[in-house]
């Protein structure tokens, strides 16, 4: 029997998107651990990779973490992994605020998921992209920059989306979809 699998994060809306996409069949048992982990600066594999060690430290045992960026194409990727910042500070009316002076609205959520089975392994990562615009805000505000994220080729943006259309087309579904893949394969 392999060890469960802890998913570290600070954060309760990531636990349950990932809770409700991987469902009952996943074949490791899961288990989840609220720690909000430190984020050093770098670019989005760097980051994931410090950030799945620290906290394969404080779990001693196999973790994953999540990690995720917007990124706007007309600021050449920026926020990025540092969206979190800038969503506390602006909220969603500034993030669309920011592209005022751009005509391009396109942007890419990623979702970088990480994980090692033991601290002196190399952590293997998982990633995931949704492409879209970033519009004014619309919707719920319970997740983060879901109002203001809506997904190419829609009308409607995350946060209007009931909460199971969102999860079959997200950037946490498609990295949650390679993590699904790995772990089935080596149970097989
Ligand atoms: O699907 C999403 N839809 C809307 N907003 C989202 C989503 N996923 C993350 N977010 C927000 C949370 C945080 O403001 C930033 C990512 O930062 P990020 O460091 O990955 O998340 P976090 O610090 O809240 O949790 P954790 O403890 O797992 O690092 O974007
Ligand atoms: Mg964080």
């Amino acid at each position: 029997m392999s060890k469960p699998l802890t998913f570290v994060t600070g954060n309760a809306k990531k636990l349950e998107e990932l809770v409700a996409i991987l469902g009952p069949q996943f074949p490791r048992k899961l288990v989840s651990k609220k720690v909000d982990l430190p984020e050093l600066q770098g670019d989005i594999d760097e980051i994931a990779i410090i950030k799945c060690k620290e906290a394969c430290k404080e779990v001693d045992g196999p973790v994953i973490v999540e990690d995720t960026s917007l990124c706007f194409n007309a600021l050449k990727g920026l926020p990025g992994p540092y969206i979190k910042w800038f969503l506390d500070k602006l909220g969603p009316e500034g993030l669309h605020k920011m592209l005022d002076g751009w005509e391009d609205k396109s942007a890419e959520a990623v979702c970088t998921i990480t994980y090692v089975e033991d601290c002196n392994s190399e952590p293997i990562i998982f990633q995931g992209r949704t492409e879209g615009d970033i519009v004014y805000p619309r919707g719920p505000r319970d997740f983060g920059w879901d109002p203001c994220f809506q997904p190419k080729g829609y009308s409607v943006t995350y946060a209007e989306m009931p909460k199971d259309e969102k999860n079959t087309i997200s950037h946490r579904y498609r990295a949650l979809a390679k993590m699904q893949e790995h772990f089935v394969n080596q149970h097989q």
